[in-house]
């Protein structure tokens, strides 16, 4: 079993960091190269996944440390570009694992079809009309996908949502429930609405316009929850109740006001979004997810939560939309995506969307005890610090003793950190 806590990792170079992650992980010396060496993604592959293609774009590739997720240790690849996201949550991870770590759960793997129909006059009749036929729609729909079916996926239910009064007339739209396993699912269930659609118009004598997959996947959740004793937070400038406090008065914060609940949601999505990336899924599905489910109760607010339990304890929940797969998209033609399946451990799916929520919820607590106590600026900006050494042009050791000064000097600015490379380099 893999040990996800990662003590002194940071003070490893590189290098060092992946012969660890081999050890522990059983990492090929192939697949170390695809991480260490420039070009995994190769042109040639890269032309043939988009089009007018020039090249490729890398990003950092770091390891969310500590995480314990179902009693499991998970290492978590991260692709982001923003310093301190990967170092927060591997702090409140590595807090997390003294009490039990991630609890997480989800629901199947159900996407959304939507089918419009327009040019109707009696809305509702089309509804019984549609809801009448439900078995046969349900049937054309399983016989694309065969495979899916195999693998014991395929179209579940359907659903009519009526509109009798919009600006084009009534309109109907039907959703396809689609079990869709271990895939994203968007191209499965686009296929699935097309094919129905002719039948779809003979039952309602109405014209189908879209045709297409809902980013809303409301019925893909994944759920985490995670609980911190006061001794586990307590730091030596403040109590644990004091923190817990603090992190409370910032929850609630997001509950009340959209404008907080955007910045507390993209903290949020710091942690899920290099997950995504890493894996190869569809980044921009999973953000139209989480803030149209942020938004259902047709207020925005936060899609954490975070209370005190009976014993003083803070509790914090997260629970959204997820379509993420092990299959399909980039997923398999990214050789690092594999890869980044096989360092996590995953085996499904639904397991990816739960480790991804876990890492979703430690970030949020990490934003919010740093928000609610010091401020951001002091542990952001510190490793914020190196990123602006490197754009004044610092380069090997000059970049973190460039970094360190500003960072004590509490002055992160490119013309600070070119005035103490000037200086460094008269020495
Ligand atoms: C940055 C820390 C973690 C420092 O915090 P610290 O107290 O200086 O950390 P530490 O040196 O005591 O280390 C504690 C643990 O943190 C991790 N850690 C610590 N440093 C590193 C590092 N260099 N490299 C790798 N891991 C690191 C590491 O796990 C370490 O344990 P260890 O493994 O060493 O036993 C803290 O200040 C923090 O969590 N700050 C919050 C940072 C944050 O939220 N960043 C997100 C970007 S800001 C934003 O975009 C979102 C926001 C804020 O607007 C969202 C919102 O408003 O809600
Ligand atoms: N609004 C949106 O979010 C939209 C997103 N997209 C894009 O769609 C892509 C994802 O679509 P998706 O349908 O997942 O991709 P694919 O169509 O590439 O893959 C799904 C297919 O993989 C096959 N498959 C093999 N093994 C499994 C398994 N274990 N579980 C499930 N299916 C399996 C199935 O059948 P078979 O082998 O017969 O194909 C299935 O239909 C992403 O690239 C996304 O960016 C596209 C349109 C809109």
């Amino acid at each position: 079993m893999v040990d996800s806590r990662l003590p002194n990792f940071r003070s490893l170079t590189p290098a060092q960091r992946v012969e660890h992650l081999a050890r522990i992980t059983d990492l090929s010396e192939d697949e170390v190269a695809l991480i260490t060496q420039p070009g995994a993604l190769s042109v040639e592959r890269a032309n043939g996944m988009v089009e007018n293609v020039i090249g490729t774009f890398e990003l950092p590739l770091g390891v969310g440390g500590n995480f314990q997720v179902n009693g499991r240790d998970v290492l978590v690849p991260m692709v982001v570009e923003e310093p301190s996201v990967v170092a927060a949550a591997s702090y409140m991870a590595k807090l997390a694992r003294d009490c039990g770590g991630f609890q997480t759960s989800s629901t199947g793997p159900l996407m959304r079809a939507q089918v419009q129909v327009l040019g109707i006059t009696d809305p509702y009749g089309a509804r019984l009309a549609l809801l009448k036929h439900r078995d046969e729609i349900l049937a054309l729909a399983n016989s694309r996908d065969k495979v899916l079916i195999g693998l014991g996926g395929g179209c579940r239910d359907i659903e009519v949502h009526v509109f009798p009064d919009t600006a084009r007339g009534p309109m109907i739209v039907m959703h396809l429930i689609v079990d869709v396993r271990d895939a994203m699912g968007a191209n499965t269930v686009n296929t699935m609405a097309e094919s129905v659609s002719p039948l779809v118009e003979k039952l309602t004598a109405g014209t189908v316009r879209l045709r297409i997959l809902s980013n809303l996947a409301d019925l893909r959740l994944s759920r985490a929850r995670v609980r911190l004793t006061p001794a586990v937070l307590r730091t030596p400038e403040r109590s644990g109740e004091e923190i817990i406090e603090g992190v409370l008065d910032a929850y609630t914060f997001a509950a009340i006001d959209p404008y907080r609940a955007a910045t507390h949601n993209k903290g949020i999505m710091n942690g899920i979004d290099p997950v995504i990336v890493a894996t190869g899924n569809d980044w921009r599905a999973v953000e139209a997810g989480a803030h149209a489910y942020a938004c259902r109760s047709g207020r925005y607010t936060s899609l954490t939560t975070w209370e005190k339990d009976t014993q003083g304890a803070l509790v914090g929940t997260i629970e959204m939309p997820m379509p993420v797969g092990l299959v399909g998209g980039a997923t398999k033609t990214h050789p690092l995506a594999q890869l980044s399946l096989k360092i996590m451990g995953v085996q499904s799916a639904q397991e990816l969307g739960e480790v991804a929520v876990a890492v979703g919820l430690a970030q949020n607590l990490g934003a919010l005890r740093a928000l609610a106590t010091e401020g951001i600026q002091r542990g952001h900006m510190a490793l914020h610090a190196r990123n602006i050494a490197l754009v004044a042009g610092a380069t090997g050791d000059e970049i973190d003793a460039v970094a360190k000064r500003m960072a004590a000097e509490h002055d992160v600015r490119t013309d600070r950190a070119l005035a103490l490379l000037e200086e460094l380099r008269r020495q």
